[in-house]
């Protein structure tokens, strides 16, 4: 079995290191072209492959030694952590299980950082600048617990915490998550897609730190909201359930194939105030049309990925200081046109799930001294309305897998002065909704709990004729 296993690990290290695909768009694909291998057997394939991602530049020098295929060295070493060595032993010829224990006695303190942690080095270097380095850098190279989230317009997390407990789900060892008054963590891998709970709607995957952002965005019944990155509708559900459904919640996407994956957990949500839209990243007539007339605007922006290693390890090796560069510049880009969209005493909240400066605060920093008309609000006291237990130093968000134990993620919230001029978008159209259905404005039927300074604004926010 473990000669098999190595075999298996090996062949999908050969495609993933290829670095063409993300390792668990690739890892599915295998799968799914292997559909007789069982739930064991492809949890340990996966386990294995994920550990060697994690520790690739040390497993490397690790595995310049010994004879043979590096590439099989790599999965022995992966298998190693997934398997007693006996029952690894068995799959290893005798020079091979030398190799090994020759590896296994080196004392990995006596390496560098970059090296004993698997970093390149240009991430080392800017990952070293940051508070507690040491202990985020080891929190990132750590498997992640399943957090799942209730969805709050069916059920309650007490009551589902019971049925978890109480069924299959059990052996998972749910817990409630410390933070986030919707979430329940959960050890190993839970085979949650096919539970009915998650099939009826009333649970979904999502990280506790993710969570907090939606909160932090604190939608209001009634209110107009757009999720301007919204890709497969991961935050968007939980604003639209904090809207209880009424009001608009615009999830705005590039990418139709992204939106596409988000339909499917729309229609399990019972959510009916969402409106997805494929927008075009240059001059979109859609954008423009809701110039100063959201309540709330999240950018969940494109970003490195870098605080979400513990559950994508590849992209320490995917990424690149130039395409950082590429992606801060898209950032900025797509911050300014969605501030747009922000009404007068409407907020903008700017979120990353990357722990890098230079993707978050230092974008926040860029866009307040080029637009005085927003300001930034202290993000603490916004979300200690719903996270009772969270206390956050500084006005930003700043989740850490060391210090919360969820995805790296940075938020900011900024409010737009109540007496801000909005730029006129297109020119107004008579009925807007017969040339673009999407857009069509519905009939609010509950009135919102607040509405932002509405003053100078030309149209009001009550009403969102776009
Ligand atoms: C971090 S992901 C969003 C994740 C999503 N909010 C969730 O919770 O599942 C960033 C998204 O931004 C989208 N994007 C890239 N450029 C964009 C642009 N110019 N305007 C709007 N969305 C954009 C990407 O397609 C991607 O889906």
């Amino acid at each position: 079995m473990a000669a098999v296993r190595i075999d298996q690990v090996r062949s999908v290290l050969g495609e993933i290191l290829q670095w063409k695909f993300p390792a668990d768009a690739v890892l599915s694909r295998y799968l799914r072209a292997n559909p007789k291998l069982g739930a064991r057997d492809r949890g340990e394939v996966a386990e294995a492959v994920f550990d060697v991602l994690r520790h690739l530049r040390r497993y490397r020098q690790f595995a310049e030694s010994g004879s043979g295929p590096a590439a099989r060295r790599l999965a022995i070493l992966g298998l190693a952590s997934v398997f007693e060595r006996s029952i690894l032993d068995a799959g290893l010829s005798e020079d091979e299980q030398h190799w090994l224990d020759h590896v296994q006695r080196i004392d990995v303190k006596s390496l560098s950082r970059a090296v004993r942690d698997s970093l390149p080095d240009w991430l080392d270097e800017r990952l070293s600048k940051l508070h507690d380095a040491d202990a985020l850098i080891q929190a990132l190279n750590k498997p992640a617990p399943l957090d799942v989230r209730v969805n709050p317009l069916k059920v309650e997390r007490a009551g589902m915490l019971e049925l978890l407990r109480n069924g299959a789900a059990a052996r998972y060892n749910p817990e409630p998550t410390p933070y986030s008054p919707w979430g329940i963590r959960m050890q190993g891998r839970p085979p949650i897609n096919r539970w009915p709970m998650f099939e009826k709607g009333e649970i979904e995957v999502q990280d506790e730190g993710s969570q907090i952002l939606a909160a932090l965005v604190a939608p209001k019944r009634g209110e107009m909201i757009i999720d301007y990155c919204a890709g497969a509708g991961g935050k968007t559900l939980l604003l639209g359930a904090l809207m209880r459904s009424t009001g608009r919640l615009y999830a705005f996407d590039v990418s139709a194939a992204r939106l596409a994956r988000a339909k499917p957990r729309f229609a399990r949500s019972g959510l009916s105030n969402i409106v997805p839209v494929v927008i075009n990243p240059e001059n979109d007539q859609r954008v423009k049309r809701l110039r100063g007339k959201a309540h709330r605007v999240l950018v969940d922006a494109p970003c490195s990925g870098l605080g979400t290693l513990r559950r994508n390890p590849d992209l320490k090796w995917r990424q690149h200081p130039d395409s950082l560069d590429e992606l801060r510049q898209m950032q900025a880009s797509i911050l300014r046109q969605a501030s747009r969209c922000v009404a007068p005493g409407g907020r903008l909240v700017y979120a990353t799930c990357s722990v890098l400066p230079e993707e978050n605060e230092e974008q926040v920093e860029a866009f307040l001294a080029e637009n005085p008309d927003f300001s930034l609000l202290d993000a603490s006291a916004i979300v200690s309305d719903r996270c009772k237990n969270l206390t956050l130093e500084g006005p930003y968000l700043s989740m850490r897998p060391d210090v919360h134990n969820t995805d790296g993620f940075f938020a900011a919230v900024m409010e737009r002065n109540k007496v801000s001029v909005v730029e006129s978008g297109v020119q107004k159209r008579k009925d807007t909704s017969e040339h673009d259905p999407a857009l069509a404005p519905e009939a609010v039927t509950d009135e919102p709990d607040s509405a932002p300074g509405a003053e100078p604004t030309k149209e009001s926010l009550a009403t969102p004729q776009v």
